[in-house]
This record gives structure tokens, sequence and C-alpha cells, in this order.
């Protein structure tokens, strides 16, 4: 059946999967062995499935459940109804004072966030789905393209070779703890990926050796942009000797410090270029970001804007004020990149090379998954997303989550493994 406004939805399913995630190192811990993920699908009246990819912890799932019966007899295309927030749900901060998201490191958590990252994942699927049932891909739908490929950077991480507990490694790319691993991680990156460009997660390791570190990239890699990301684990002062330090030598500098005002002042005091997943993670966060040029590059992420509509909207402000616009990741699949891609292909200002956790995932859900050559994606012309669900991958995902009993992100747990009574550590770390 079709109405006025287009082939309407017969049924929505939300699928909770663990995915096994290699130990990666960031500020407050390590990554545990499996991670949640949530994998949406919406199934119009004529049959055809489209598919979507987001957070899978405790919360998102409860929110996803009550959308997704909320959507039979909708049409596809009300992806405008859909980012609006239920009238019962009030908009208020969860977790203390300075608890930051555990689960995706956007600075402050709101239930509108929340909100916002489980309806990206139905706003995708029906695009998807719109997409197969009209011969369209996504990108079209959301405009067309202007560009064929997709650059993303080589995303480094300090890890080690196993999880705490482990005796054999947990995937053949051993402990990266110094400079030289990092450098040996990201030739790894240059010959299976052809990463053009390098961002280093840090906030692991006292902000001299990950000085150390950039400086080694440099050197091995003369001429490719280069990125660190403390997530917000340095003070002022630290962040304004580490700009300083590496003057000349980054793109830019990503979340050095937490709050807008910290980091106005870090960027009034060195010129050097902010990026951000933390400081502004929502529309709400925009204006007073924006006057306090508090940030440079806005790494927008579909999952914390509510969607890929929501990114272009998010462009849209960017090329207005003049704020340069790139793209932010958390571990996830081939969905998600998908989505990613399809996205960043409309948008004219991209001028950076997007973020990625994909080469980290040894599992997905998708049945070819995507090949990286240069460093960038091949921008898909097929319809919807341009992939297929692997079905049985989805189901021995979904078993290992019925069969588990993690429910949540949580990398501090995760550490307390490798370092009984280990606590997060306090802001700033340095
Ligand atoms: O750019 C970022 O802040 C991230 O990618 C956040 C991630 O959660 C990262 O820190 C990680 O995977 O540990
Ligand atoms: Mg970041």
């Amino acid at each position: 059946m079709t109405t006025g406004a287009g082939p309407v939805i017969k049924a929505a399913r939300v699928t909770p999967i663990l995915i096994w995630d290699p130990p990666l190192l960031n500020l407050v811990g390590v990554h545990q062995p499996y991670t949640p993920r949530l994998i949406v699908e919406v199934e119009s009246e004529s049959g055809v499935v489209g598919v979507g990819e987001t957070y899978g912890d405790t919360a998102y799932l409860e929110i996803a459940h009550a959308l997704a019966a909320t959507l039979p007899g909708r049409p596809l295309a009300s992806m405008n109804e859909l980012g609006r927030r239920p009238s019962g749900m009030e908009d208020r901060r969860l977790g203390g004072e300075d608890e930051q998201d555990k689960s995706g490191f956007r600075g402050v958590l709101t239930t509108s966030k929340l909100h916002a990252s489980v309806v990206s994942a139905f706003e995708v699927a029906c695009l998807d789905a719109l997409g197969k049932e009209s011969g369209l891909p996504v990108h079209a739908l959301l405009g067309g393209k202007v560009r064929d490929r997709v650059d993303y950077s080589g995303y480094l991480f300090y890890r080690w070779a196993v999880h705490p507990g482990d005796d054999v490694p947990s995937d053949d790319w051993g402990s990266a703890l110094d400079p030289a691993g990092v450098v040996e991680q990201a030739r790894r990156f240059d010959a299976a990926y052809g990463s053009r460009s390098f961002k280093l997660k840090g906030g692991v390791f006292p902000p001299d050796q990950e000085v150390a570190a950039i400086r080694a990239l440099r050197e091995a890699f003369p001429d490719r942009p280069l990125r660190l990301d403390p997530n917000g684990s340095w003070s002022v002062e630290t962040s304004v000797r580490v700009a300083q330090e590496l003057d000349g030598v980054l793109e830019y500098l990503e979340d050095p410090t937490l709050g807008t005002s910290a980091m106005a002042e870090v960027h009034r005091r060195t010129g050097l270029p902010l990026a951000t997943n933390m400081c502004v993670t929502s529309f709400d966060e925009v204006p007073e970001a924006f006057a306090a040029d508090a940030v440079q590059v806005v790494l927008s992420d579909h999952h914390f804007w509510g969607g890929l509509l929501a990114t272009r909207d998010l462009a849209a402000l960017c090329r207005v004020y003049d704020v340069g616009v790139s793209m932010h990741s958390n571990t996830h699949l081939g969905i998600s990149l998908a989505a990613m891609t399809h996205v960043a292909a409309t948008v004219p200002e991209l001028r950076y090379a997007c973020d990625t956790h994909r080469p980290w995932q040894t599992e997905d859900v998708v049945t070819l998954p995507h090949t990286f050559a240069d460093g960038a994606i091949e921008v898909s012309d097929a319809p919807g997303l341009g992939i297929d669900l692997d079905r049985d991958a989805l189901e021995r995902l979904h078993r290992r989550w019925l069969d588990s009993d993690v429910r949540d992100r949580d990398d501090v747990g995760a550490m307390r493994a490798a370092v009984p009574g280990y606590q997060r550590p306090a802001f700033p770390k340095w």
C-alpha cells in the first residue's frame, strides 16, 4: 500500500548484538572484549527492508523499543516527524556534574541526545528502504553526491595485544604503547588501507609522551595531516603548552580540554584550529560555542545529531558561520559506515578526512564489508545504502548478546580487570 506520502511501514524491528572489540586504550580505560550495538530494520508494506545501526547500550535500547512500536502505519518518508522528541520525554541532563557520556564521548549527556542517537538508526533504515523502493542511492535522496569517494583517516590507538585476563592475542595487531608502536601501527594502516592522514587517540599517557608519538609520526610520514584527540583530558594550561609544542605539526587538535570557555581560551591563546565531538554535539550547544569561537571544526556524527538530514543541517550551519566540518566515529559496523559515506558524499564543505573505527572491527552484519583504497571508500550508486544484511551474522551476534550479561559499554570496568580497584580518572587528567 502507498499513501500520498509514499510507501508505508509495515514493521520495525530492533536487534541488540554484541560485537568483538580489541583492547583499545583511551582516557578513561580500555575497550571491553564485547560491546553492544543495535541493528534496526524497517520493513515496508511491499516487503522492502531498510537497515540502520546505533549504540546498543540499555538506555538506547529502551528508547528504540518504544520508537519501533510507533512506526507501523507511518510513511517511510516521515523522517521529520521521527526526529521529534515524544511529548512525555523531558530533556534532562543525565549523570552528575562532571559525568560525560560513557559510550559515545560526546560531552554532557542528555535524554534528547540519547533520543537523537536512536532516531538516527531509524532514519537511516527509512532512507535505505526508500532508496530500495525507488531505485535511488541514499545520497540521491539527500540531494545528490558531490564526490565519488570519501576519505577516512587512519585512526590510531594505544593498545594492548590482549584483553586483560586473556592468554591469546585478541587479534594480530600486537601492542602499541610508545612512539615506535604508534608509527608501526600507522605503517600498517598505510599498507592495508592507504590512509592519507592519521589521528591518534590521546589522553592515555602524559602529554609529553603523546607529543613524542606525534613527532615520530611526522618524521615517518612528513606529508600526511596529523591529529591528536585526548578527549578533553587536559587543563587549559596543558592544552596551550601542547598546542604550542605541536605548532605547525597538527592539522587540528581535537577536544584538548572540556567546556566552551576552556576551548575558546586555548584557541585564543594558540590560534590552533580545535575540532570537537564533545564541546558541541547538539544543536542547542551551537550558539554559545560558535559565538565564543570555541571550535573551528565540528566533527559531525549522524548518530549524535539525529540522522543524515540533521547532519546536513549541521553542515549548513557550519557553512554560515565559517566553521569547518568533519566526521567523528565510534565503534561501529558496515551499516553505519555506509550511512556515513553517503552523507559525507553530499556535503560540499567537507575538506577533512572522516574518522572511522571500522578497521578495528573483525565482525560485521553486512555481507560485503567495505574496502578502503588510498584511505577512501567508493560512494555506492546502488539503491539505498548499497549494502545487504548478513542474517546469519546478525543471528549469531544477537545470540551472543542473549547469552551474555554485557549490556553497556564500560571502559572503566574493563580497565578494572587489569588494574584492581581502578577508578575513572578525575578531570583534567593533566
Ligand atoms: O573522537 C572521539 O572522541 C572518539 O572516537 C571517541 C571514542 O569513543 C574513542 O575514544 C574510543 O573508541 O575509545
Ligand atoms: Mg574526538
